[in-house]
């Protein structure tokens, strides 16, 4: 191949890159192709579509063994050498076990809002919504911080992409939606939000709104290519947050929140609460570090849970 002098060696490299074909999922490939664009013009990115089992099941998540159901088929095609790249939210990457032997995440993107919002067709609030509203959802973490916060509502089981769940809110399923602000705004849909819920009457999932760029550990030019689209603040959230959850070996159908935040000033902090479904026991707690160790402050709070008994509030809930 003859390319100009001086071009650099950069000037035909590839990236391909593995997704999932929801339109969140591809939303998000675009994102990246579009950062890497800006960054490194000289390199050229191809789309991989694959197809989760968590996409084709609409039962139970945790009858799949486990929120790997997502993640799976993408990693396979990564470590099968068929595409050199994944974008995974984070929120779906368990952590209750190390990432798949032979890749690492080379950058987190900047965060985006971490909230999650309520999707009903008249525009009504959550405390404006009559008892026996229909809540379409089927996170367990939504559903124990909803029973204590609206009791009188009631949750159905919801499952599906994004898309399919506006298309069975407006089919009738149920008769509202709980869903997240940032991948609302990644699929175009923030049109629909009647209210955005604070993180204190709805603690976010660890890893909430957070994009990681995943490679083979021994692929260095893709690392280093895709390396600067890393946010060294949400590189530290999401360390805490992540060791967090590893300390708790929390399991896909743990209600167990939390999110961690970095301070101008190099602070970080981390806030963390573990329910049972039913959210009649709330464990919470938040502490605060310097910058220097994330992962210490991960574990510190994990510890200061298991103290008020996450491990059986987590051990309770079958999975
Ligand atoms: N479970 C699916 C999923 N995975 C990540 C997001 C939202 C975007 C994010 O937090 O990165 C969603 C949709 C939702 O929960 O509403």
């Amino acid at each position: 191949m003859s390319s100009a002098p001086g071009s650099g060696s950069g000037s035909s490299e590839l990236i391909r890159i593995v997704s999932r074909s929801s339109p969140m999922a591809l939303a998000q490939v675009e994102r990246v192709r579009t950062e890497l664009a800006a960054l490194r013009p000289g390199i050229r990115t191809e789309v991989v579509p694959v197809t989760t089992s968590g996409d084709r099941w609409m039962g139970d998540l945790s009858k799949l063994g486990g929120k790997g159901a997502f993640t799976k088929e993408v990693d396979a095609a990564l470590l099968a050498g068929e595409a050199d790249l994944a974008v995974h939210c984070i929120k779906d990457v368990p952590a209750d076990r190390p990432l798949p032997a032979g890749t690492v995440f080379a950058a987190y993107l900047k965060r985006d809002d971490i909230r999650d919002a309520v999707i009903h067709p008249g525009g009504l609030t959550l405390d404006e919504m009559p008892a026996g509203t229909r809540i379409g959802t089927s996170s367990v973490r939504r559903v124990a911080q909803l029973a204590i916060t609206h009791p009188q509502l009631e949750c159905v089981p919801m499952r599906g992409n994004a898309n399919r769940r506006l298309e069975k809110l407006d089919a009738g399923e149920c008769d509202a939606l709980l869903l997240a602000v940032s991948g609302l705004e990644r699929i175009g849909r923030t049109d629909r939000i009647s209210e955005i819920l604070p993180v204190d009457a709805m603690c976010p999932p660890i890893g909430a709104g957070v994009l990681g760029l995943q490679c083979r550990e021994d692929d260095t030019e893709t690392i280093e290519a895709v390396a600067g689209l890393g946010d060294a603040a949400v590189w530290k959230e999401i360390t805490a947050e992540r060791m967090l959850l590893h300390v708790l070996q929390g399991h896909c159908n743990s209600p167990i929140a939390g999110y961690a935040r970095a301070e101008r000033d190099g602070r970080l902090s981390l806030r963390a609460r573990v329910f049972s479904p039913d959210g009649k026991t709330v464990l919470d707690a938040h502490e605060w570090a310097g910058p220097l160790d994330p992962a210490t402050l991960g574990t510190s709070v994990a510890v200061a849970l298991l103290r008020q008994g996450a491990r059986e509030v987590i051990d309770t809930i079958p999975h």
